[in-house]
């Protein structure tokens, strides 16, 4: 790799620039050849003058793979889910999961409320436990300046639900929390929340007395859970011992920490590549997702798998699954929007639900590699092709390479260059 300096990074009015000056701009102080420049230029599907309104500072776009899982029967109806992601095997072990339990039916899946939470913290009252009741008294005030706030949620059916108030014992003292509780409906509803937020703080100040801080939603979003289950019929899966060794590969991400949060990794590999591919915040996910899985003070898996009365593997996800069809990207990305078609879904609910039934298909599919033959053979066979591109290969090249690597059982760069030159002579 070749080592270039930078010669500033100070760059005033970098943000006023269009994307082709500011890659221009890059490449000049980092010193890169026009190749950058042509490579970044290329935006692929999604133009330069929509990449350049969704973030700040564009120079490009970053191309990652959509691939569709197959044998998705999600509540009786086939579905084909566009999944988003760098990483091989996952894709396949969701088709390979969904395959297994299609004899009982597939994924039956419900969802708690599409409620978000919004929290105001309040600092500055020395009695907080007064100051709580002075808020609470105070609801039907704040459903107004809620719905207020977003007169369009409303109109969709959505708005103002609940309230609650908690004090905590803060180091800088206590400090008591209202929380906002708002159903979004087909938003993900971050910004409509924080708006409300921030409408109802100024209100709150003045009816207690004291000082707002933070006016901003939690991403522990527990009133907005998406459920899945199936089951996996014993000859489907390869018999009791596979069962077996599933249902203890559970257990142990259920009490260690170490391995739930690989455990919680792999689900996450099937949720967050469909929160991608629809346009929607992965981290907001992600950090619900990691937040409930450690809500009892100790973080464990978000799957539990147990066994029926006939012996069969049933495993159930229940998970904060805060996504929507409208607002961030959902909309202005082209490839989001094309997503949501190949899957026809037209609800927030119904993404959610699809999306808890790909993070159990994604679990199952790990724990019966990891429990049978190891990650590695399933993986690294669909790793190969990589590995054959990292050591050079191009064209019908990479599948000649990647096979013969898996011949070996030997997948490494060092040894696909070896097979590369083989190649090549
Ligand atoms: C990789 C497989 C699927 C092979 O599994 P297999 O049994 O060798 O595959 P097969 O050739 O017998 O095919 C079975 C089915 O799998 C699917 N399938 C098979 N190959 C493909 C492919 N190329 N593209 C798309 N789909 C594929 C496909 O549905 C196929 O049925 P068909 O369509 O032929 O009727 C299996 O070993 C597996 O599911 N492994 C799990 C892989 C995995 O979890 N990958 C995630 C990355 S590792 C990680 O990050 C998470 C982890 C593991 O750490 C989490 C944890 O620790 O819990
Ligand atoms: N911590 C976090 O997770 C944070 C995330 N974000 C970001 O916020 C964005 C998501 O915010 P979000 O509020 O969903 O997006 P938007 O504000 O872009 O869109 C939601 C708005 O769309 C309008 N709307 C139209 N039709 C509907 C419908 N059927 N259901 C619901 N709303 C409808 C509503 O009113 P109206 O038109 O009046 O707005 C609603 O407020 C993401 O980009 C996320 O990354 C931002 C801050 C923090």
């Amino acid at each position: 790799m070749k080592t270039m300096t930078t010669t500033t990074s100070r760059i005033p009015g970098l943000h006023k620039m269009s994307p082709e000056e500011r890659l221009q701009k890059v490449v000049e102080v980092t010193g890169l050849s026009e190749d950058v420049v042509r490579h970044l230029g290329n935006t692929g599907n999604l133009d330069s003058a929509t990449a350049d309104s969704m973030i700040e500072n564009v120079i490009g776009t970053m191309n990652i793979p959509l691939g569709v899982a197959t044998n998705m029967l999600v509540d009786g109806h086939d579905v084909l889910v566009p999944m988003a992601t760098e990483e091989s095997s996952v894709v396949a072990a969701v088709c390979n999961a969904a395959r297994q339990c299609r004899s009982t039916g597939g994924f039956k899946t419900g969802m708690s409320n599409s409620h978000m939470i919004a929290q105001v913290q309040l600092l500055g009252v020395p009695n907080p436990e007064f100051a709580r009741l002075q808020i609470l008294e105070h609801k039907s005030d704040v459903q107004l300046i809620c719905d207020e706030t977003d007169p369009v949620l409303l109109k969709h059916g959505g708005g103002f639900r609940d309230m609650e108030v908690r004090v905590l014992k803060g180091r800088t003292g206590p400090m008591v929390v209202t929380h906002l509780i708002v159903d979004t409906r087909d938003a993900m509803g971050a910004n409509a929340v924080n708006s409300m937020a921030e409408a109802v703080a100024p209100h709150i100040a003045k009816w207690t007395g004291g000082k707002t801080y933070l006016r901003i939603l939690s991403n522990l979003a527990d009133r907005r859970l998406a459920r899945a289950r199936a089951t996996w019929a014993l000859d489907e899966i390869g018999g009791a011992e596979v069962r077996d060794g599933i249902l203890a590969a559970y257990d142990f991400a259920d009490i260690d920490p170490y391995r739930a949060a690989t455990h919680n990794k792999g689900i996450m590999n099937g949720v967050s590549a469909v929160v991608l591919a629809t346009g929607n915040d992965c981290r907001a996910v992600e950090a619900g997702a990691h937040a409930y899985a450690a809500r009892t003070g100790q973080y464990s898996s978000l799957t539990r798998w147990e066994t029926d009365a006939d012996g069969n593997l049933t495993g159930t996800i229940e998970m904060p699954l805060a996504v929507g069809l409208i607002g961030g990207a959902t909309r202005s990305h082209p490839t989001a929007r094309i997503a949501l078609d190949i899957m026809n879904i037209t609800t927030a609910e119904r993404l959610a639900c699809t999306i808890a039934a790909v993070g159990l298909a994604q679990n199952f599919a790990a724990l019966k590699a990891l429990a049978t033959t190891g990650i590695q053979k399933g993986h690294m066979a669909l790793h190969a092709k990589n590995i054959a591109v990292m050591a050079g290969a191009v064209g019908a090249e990479i599948e000649k390479v990647a096979d013969a690597l898996v011949k070996l059982g030997k997948v490494r760069v060092d040894v696909a260059e070896e097979i590369l030159n083989e190649v090549r002579q």
